[in-house]
């Protein structure tokens, strides 16, 4: 008996423009919700746009996170409580967006997703990324109804945070190859299509890097749409395989043993150097995706990424304990090993 079944959820209305966050109250019109909105941002985007959302949003409280953790989560989930808020609005980059994704999910309320920056691939996804001691867990959490990305907002945000996000999506070459990898030697579960639109989605960046230039608003609209296609890719799988793989677990690592030291994208895009290096050898695919990452000025070394050689050599040989996702780093490889692709590759 075929007994397969999937659900796919994805958001209803995607808005992305110059001058979208007029759009805003619209957008979420069209959802028919209702209760107070709660506003989940952090310092920056809520000093910067925080107010024309406000004027958007009847009625709407603000809460402001700092950091990612499952505490954040709790007071998030605290603060809407005491607000009796009927929807949530994750406004900012991933973090704030994941905490609100990830309360919205507990409260069972609705949840909007309004990046002000171009910074990573979690702005469509119905999953979130969160640390949590020695480990960083991928959860199911709640899909945006809508999407409101504003270009000109995005092209006005620092330009790494927009290379960030290139190398974010970059990073899906290696994350659907180790993917693969474990649907060949472990049997897992993969989707043909949320395989192929993340591939796709990293060809058409590189494809397009040329026409990815700080302070052009075109540059923010072709990364917000990659964006956007990577996090549907995530939503067809039910899970981040499509954009996560070994190059996402050494990141992962070094959030715990330099944090704070660089942005989420540049990691994972210095990460898929290394692990495209270890699935196809010297004359594979590690120097495109080195040149792609080198056109757009994202970092392709230790040193761009602010780290030691021996904190980053420490990230790669541990990051297969950060969670139980198998990949081209089997159960660890040695310093060693470590050490000649690092080299090999100049990231060190
Ligand atoms: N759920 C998923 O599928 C995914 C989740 N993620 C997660 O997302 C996080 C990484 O996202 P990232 O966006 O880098 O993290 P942040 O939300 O921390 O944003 C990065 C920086 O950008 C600043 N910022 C945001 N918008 C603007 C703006 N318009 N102008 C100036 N500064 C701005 C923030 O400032 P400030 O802090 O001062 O407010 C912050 O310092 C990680 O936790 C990662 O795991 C990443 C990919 C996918
Ligand atoms: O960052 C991600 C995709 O770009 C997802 O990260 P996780 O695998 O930790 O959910
Ligand atoms: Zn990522």
């Amino acid at each position: 008996m075929f007994d397969k079944s999937t659900w796919i959820r994805l958001p209803r209305n995607v808005v992305v423009g110059h001058g979208a966050l007029d759009d805003l109250g619209d957008a979420v019109g069209e959802l028919y919700l209702s209760g107070t909105p709660l506003i989940v941002t952090s310092p920056s985007p809520n000093q910067i746009v925080g107010d024309r959302v406000r004027e958007q949003l009847s009625g709407a409280e603000t809460v402001i996170v700092a950091e990612a953790g499952f505490e954040q989560v709790q007071n998030v989930i605290d603060a809407a409580r005491e607000v009796d808020a009927g929807y949530l609005v994750g406004l900012g980059g991933g973090k704030p967006i994941d905490t609100a994704k990830m309360a919205s999910d507990e409260l069972d309320v609705g949840f909007v997703s309004v990046p002000t920056a171009a910074s990573h691939d979690g702005i469509v996804s119905g999953r979130g990324s969160i640390p949590e001691g020695d480990t960083r867990h991928s959860v199911a959490a709640e899909p945006p109804l809508a999407v409101v990305a504003d270009t000109d907002v995005i092209a006005d945000a620092p330009w790494e945070l927009t290379t960030a996000g290139c190398a974010d999506i970059i990073s899906n070459y290696t994350a659907v190859a180790d993917w693969q990898l474990a649907r060949r030697l472990k049997g897992v579960e993969y989707s043909e299509y949320g395989g192929a639109l993340a591939r796709m989605t990293a060809e058409m960046l590189v494809d397009n890097a040329d026409l990815i230039r700080p302070g052009l608003e075109e540059s923010a609209w072709i990364v917000v749409k990659a964006l956007v296609s990577s996090g549907v890719a995530m939503s067809i799988a039910g899970s981040s395989r499509p954009a996560s793989g070994a190059e996402h677990l050494f990141s992962h690592q070094l959030d715990r043993i330099a944090p704070g030291r660089a942005l989420h994208g540049h990691q994972v895009g210095v990460g898929s150097i290394m692990t495209a290096y270890l699935h196809d050898g010297p004359d594979g695919l590690w120097q495109d995706i080195h040149e792609a990452l080198e056109s757009l000025d994202a970092p392709t070394t230790a040193a761009d990424l602010g780290l030691s050689d021996d904190e980053l050599l420490e990230a790669l040989t541990t990051a297969h304990e950060i969670r139980d996702r198998y990949t081209v780093l089997g159960d660890g490889i040695t310093e060693k090993a470590a050490r000649e692709v690092a080299e090999t590759t100049g990231v060190i």
